[in-house]
């Protein structure tokens, strides 16, 4: 309940901020609503009795007040209307659009690859709009049950036993909660379906796995099995709606004839002279309104009660972020002693065993160290936790003697520099591919120029027709750049950081960072790489280089053998070679592969 009324705390203010002035109205108009209806229902039963008794003014005065009553009602339900949904819309973008920012500033990834909390914020997405409705909801509701007090204080003043119909809400409202529960549990079970469905839709559709697709034939296959998951997800929606009509069906049954039976009541004392025919009128026309005041309300708690699916999700997520980013102890500016890692292991969510176990590993200040090892190893899930990425599931990593976890998040990560395997390609203007590397200088074409220099990808600029302008992408229109060139690219983008000099980087990682490159670029870049953050290393930052090119990786100074998640040798070139183990056979058959 408590996080229930913080997420209707949180969205109130939100719309407030959105635009307050049709917010403000948007509250005025709603609860004008019960005194138009007890407006109409007096005017009917004041024309009715007036006419009766022949009062001709009383008659034009009741005729006045109900096409006054009828005006603003119409006019104030379709102003309602039109700037509800205006809010609505307007406040569910800035809701998303704080959730994305939420997603996207955790500085760890475990969120973006784990099946039930990607589900988890695909739910809080698809909720958004029920979240954005909250406060309406609530006020409609509140504004509906005092105009539903008026209607039924009307009743009572023609027969007290007439208060009984508002027994008949208690049926419709269990209905409506019944059918809402089957619904949010029918979301919930359909979430991971309709994950896959887009993922199986994506291979299909999106340019690298189409190829793929494509050249297998399986698409219609894989275009299949997405469309039963979507139609499994939607019969489990369709079967609970089903269910849910039923209930409520059933409720309003029950509520008509509860009805029903009030106006035969009302005939009877009419016939019996015990009342008049205008309180007659004006029964039927209150009940009628009862009907609809009640279908208000329902529907109102309807909407709290999906914006309820979405609380326990977004606090979960307000939670994770908030844990995520907890502030630490200052990274340090500059490293002294190096990065330990002590009895490092770590395990994927969900998965059944650990990927790494028993890492025991120092990396001196100002060191070189390559990780190689067979496709599995671990050599990328151990980059990742040096990063923060990961955060370990046991042992511990230090960084100058202070545990990596008491650190400032933001203060470490602004001391890395480097490109992961599975880099990206931006597809914006070719400066800011590399530019957003340090989006405060995203337009500084001079940094842009001396981080292309350093990546040694200055001729791929020079080749594109309108240079650091030149949109890349084919998908937008623009120029594709090949493999190799994107991993250029995004090696000039990890540097910017640099070129700046503002900020030494602390470590320096490069996860096959010119796996696309032939051997001798690989051998030169890597050269020419180490080179340029030879200045950096000098201040002590450590070189972090996955690679399966042995050429490159024997300039290391420390080389680190991982077999199956557990660090098999470790040592320089000439000792693992003398060791004659597991890097001893593999450099020889590399070697003699390029002899
Ligand atoms: N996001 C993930 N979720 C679950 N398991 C993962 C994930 N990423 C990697 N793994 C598993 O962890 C193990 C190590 O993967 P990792 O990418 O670290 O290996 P690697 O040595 O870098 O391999 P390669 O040389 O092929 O790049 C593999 O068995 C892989 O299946």
């Amino acid at each position: 309940m408590i996080d229930w009324l913080r997420l209707l705390g949180r969205m109130t203010r939100l719309t407030l901020r959105t635009d307050r002035r049709a917010a403000v109205a948007l509250c005025a108009l709603t609860l004008s609503q019960g005194a138009v209806i007890a407006a109409i229902g007096l005017s009917q039963r004041f024309l009715v009795d007036h006419s009766v008794a022949g009062d001709t003014a009383a008659v034009v005065g009741a005729v006045v007040l109900g096409a006054v009553a009828r005006g603003v009602s119409a006019t104030a339900s379709r102003v309602e209307g039109t700037l509800s949904i205006y809010l609505r819309s307007r406040v569910r973008m800035a809701f998303s659009e704080q959730v994305q920012r939420t997603v996207a500033t955790i500085p760890t990834i475990a969120h973006l690859e784990h099946g039930p909390h990607i589900d988890r914020w695909n739910r809080i997405f698809q909720g958004s709009y029920a979240a954005a409705s909250m406060p309406w909801a609530v006020l409609n509701a509140s504004a509906s049950v005092v105009s539903l007090a008026v209607t039924i204080g009307l009743l009572a003043w023609v027969r007290p036993a007439l208060c009984l119909l508002a027994l008949l809400a208690v049926p419709l409202f269990l209905a409506g909660r019944r059918s809402d529960r089957l619904l949010r549990d029918a979301r919930d079970a359909g979430a991971e379906d309709l994950r896959h469905e887009q993922r199986l839709h994506d291979l299909c559709i999106r340019p690298e796995p189409a190829k793929e697709v494509m050249l297998t034939g399986g698409g219609a296959a894989l275009s299949n099995r997405a469309t039963d998951l979507w139609a499994a997800a939607s019969a489990r929606e369709i079967q609970a709606r089903l269910r849910g009509v039923a209930y409520q069906t059933g409720a309003w049954l029950l509520y008509g004839a509860g009805l029903a039976t009030g106006l035969l009541v009302v005939g009877r004392l009419v016939a019996a002279g015990q009342t008049t025919v205008g309180a007659a009128v004006m029964v039927v026309s209150l009940a009628t309104q009862l009907q609809s005041q009640l279908r208000t309300v329902l529907e109102g708690l309807s909407t709290v009660a999906e914006a309820g699916q979405v609380v326990g999700h977004y606090t979960w997520l307000s939670q994770y972020a908030a844990d995520a980013a907890r502030p630490g102890q200052p990274a340090p500016r500059v490293l002294t002693s190096g990065i330990t890692l002590r009895d490092v292991r770590f395990r994927y969510a969900g998965a059944e065993r650990d990927t790494l176990s028993g890492i025991d590993l120092d990396l001196p200040a100002g060191s070189t160290v390559a990780i190689v090892g067979a496709n599995g190893a671990g050599k990328s899930t151990l980059v990742k936790l040096l990063t923060g990425l990961y955060e370990p599931t046991g042992g511990q990593i230090t960084v100058d003697g202070r545990p990596l976890d008491e650190l400032d998040r933001a203060g470490w990560t602004a001391g890395l520099s480097g490109v992961y395997q599975d880099y990206a390609r931006l597809q914006m203007r070719a400066g800011e591919t590399v530019g957003v590397g340090d989006v405060r200088h995203i337009r500084d074409t001079a940094r842009i120029r001396a981080a292309l220099d350093l990546a040694d990808a200055t001729r791929i600029i020079t080749d594109l027709p309108d240079g650091l302008d030149t949109r890349l992408g084919a998908a937008f229109g623009g120029v594709e750049p090949s493999l190799g060139q994107w991993q250029k690219l995004a090696l000039a983008r990890s540097l910017m950081r640099q070129v700046g000099g503002e900020r030494r980087p602390l470590c320096v990682v490069l996860d096959e960072p010119t796996a696309a490159l032939d051997p001798l670029a690989e051998h030169d870049l890597f050269r020419q790489y180490v080179g340029q953050v030879r200045e950096a290393t000098r201040q002590g930052a450590v070189t972090v280089l996955v690679s399966h090119r042995f050429s490159t990786v024997r300039m290391a100074d420390r080389i680190v053998v991982l077999d199956d998640g557990r660090i098999a040798e470790q040592g320089g070139h000439a000792e693992l070679m003398a060791v004659d183990g597991i890097y001893a056979q593999l450099y020889r058959l590399q070697e003699a592969a390029y002899r």
